[in-house]
């Protein structure tokens, strides 16, 4: 069994009660997702499903007019399967009324301000249904920073931000998530073709195997050269955690009181209930 493989029946007891836990806990029943046609949000829904019924759990696909349709069909069999509630909701019309002030914006402005599109989308509905918005980021995304901040980063509650990607692919697996879904080339789905391990220059797998030496483990880099990673391998990866820490704290606030917001004034999310 190797170093990343896990308990999936005990993984999967634990995450599905941390969802209705959490869910109960703040006095609502109902969970809202986007759910692109990925591994990951199949996988949150696949839990959400479990936690709070599948009535209780309503699952978004928000395509853009690149999207490749194969993505929506997938969404769509991951909402029939589990008979959870789905909507199309096409944003090319929002999100091109913005680009048309700015023609000339970057491929990585436009793929943010989708997923930014995608997130108040949540909000609303989670305000429309009462229920909260769960997040789909997995631990290998958090850490190498490969989200939007305020996009599909933004969530009320994150049920696989522990848990790597080859964690997600074997729990998937057990849990049931069609094979079509989990065998597919993890992507952001921003043109035809687009695959995330390609945009990094590294295999989900490989990036593993390190962050989990690296993190968890807490190896050094002469640790880690030394069981047989590549030197510059570890210092890309190396720099990706370091450089996106920002995306994984709470905004910094100036401190002029004795006690600051998150620094001083610091209780659980769940203080008092
Ligand atoms: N040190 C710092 N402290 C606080 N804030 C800082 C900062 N440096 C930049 N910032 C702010 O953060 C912004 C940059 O962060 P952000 O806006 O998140 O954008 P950024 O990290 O530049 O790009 C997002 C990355 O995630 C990937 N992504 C996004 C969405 C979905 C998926 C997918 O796999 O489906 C992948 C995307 O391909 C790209 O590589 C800056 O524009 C600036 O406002
Ligand atoms: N077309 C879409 N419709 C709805 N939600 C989307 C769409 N595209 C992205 N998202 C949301 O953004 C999240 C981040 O996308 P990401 O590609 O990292 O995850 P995924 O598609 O679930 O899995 P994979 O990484 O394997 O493609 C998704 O999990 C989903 O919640
Ligand atoms: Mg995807």
């Amino acid at each position: 069994m190797g170093a990343l493989s896990v308990n999936t029946a005990l993984l999967r007891q634990i995450l599905v009660g941390f969802v209705r836990d959490e869910v109960y806990k703040v006095g609502l029943r109902k969970g809202v997702l986007g759910l692109s046609g990925g591994i990951d949000s199949a996988l949150v829904a696949y839990i959400a499903a479990e936690a709070l019924g599948p009535e209780n759990v309503y699952a978004y696909c928000m395509p853009y007019r690149t999207s490749n349709p194969e993505s929506e069909a997938h969404a769509r069999l991951v909402a029939e399967s589990l008979g959870i509630n789905f909507k199309v909701i096409e944003i090319t019309g929002m999100v091109d009324a913005y680009f048309d002030l700015y023609p000339e914006a970057s491929n990585m402005r436009r793929g943010n301000k989708m997923a930014r599109e995608r997130m108040t989308i949540l909000y609303d509905h989670s305000a429309d249904v009462a229920g909260l918005v769960l997040g789909t980021s997995n631990k290998t995304e958090l850490l190498l920073g490969y989200g939007t901040l305020h996009g599909d980063m933004a969530s009320a509650l994150n049920p696989i931000g522990d848990i790597y990607k080859s964690q997600v692919w074997e729990l998937s697996e057990a849990m049931g998530v069609p094979h079509e879904v989990i065998e597919k080339k993890p992507s952001a789905d921003l043109w035809a073709g687009q695959t995330d391990e390609q945009e990094l220059g590294f295999t989900y797998r490989d990036a593993d195997e390190l962050l989990y030496r690296m993190v968890d483990q807490r190896m050094s880099r002469e640790e880690l050269i030394a069981a047989g990673f590549d030197a510059q391998f570890i210092d890309n990866v190396h720099k990706k955690v370091q450089g996106s820490h920002f995306k994984r704290r709470l905004p910094i606030i100036a401190k002029v009181s004795n006690r600051t917001i998150d620094r001083d004034f610091r209780y659980a999310r769940d203080w008092g209930k």
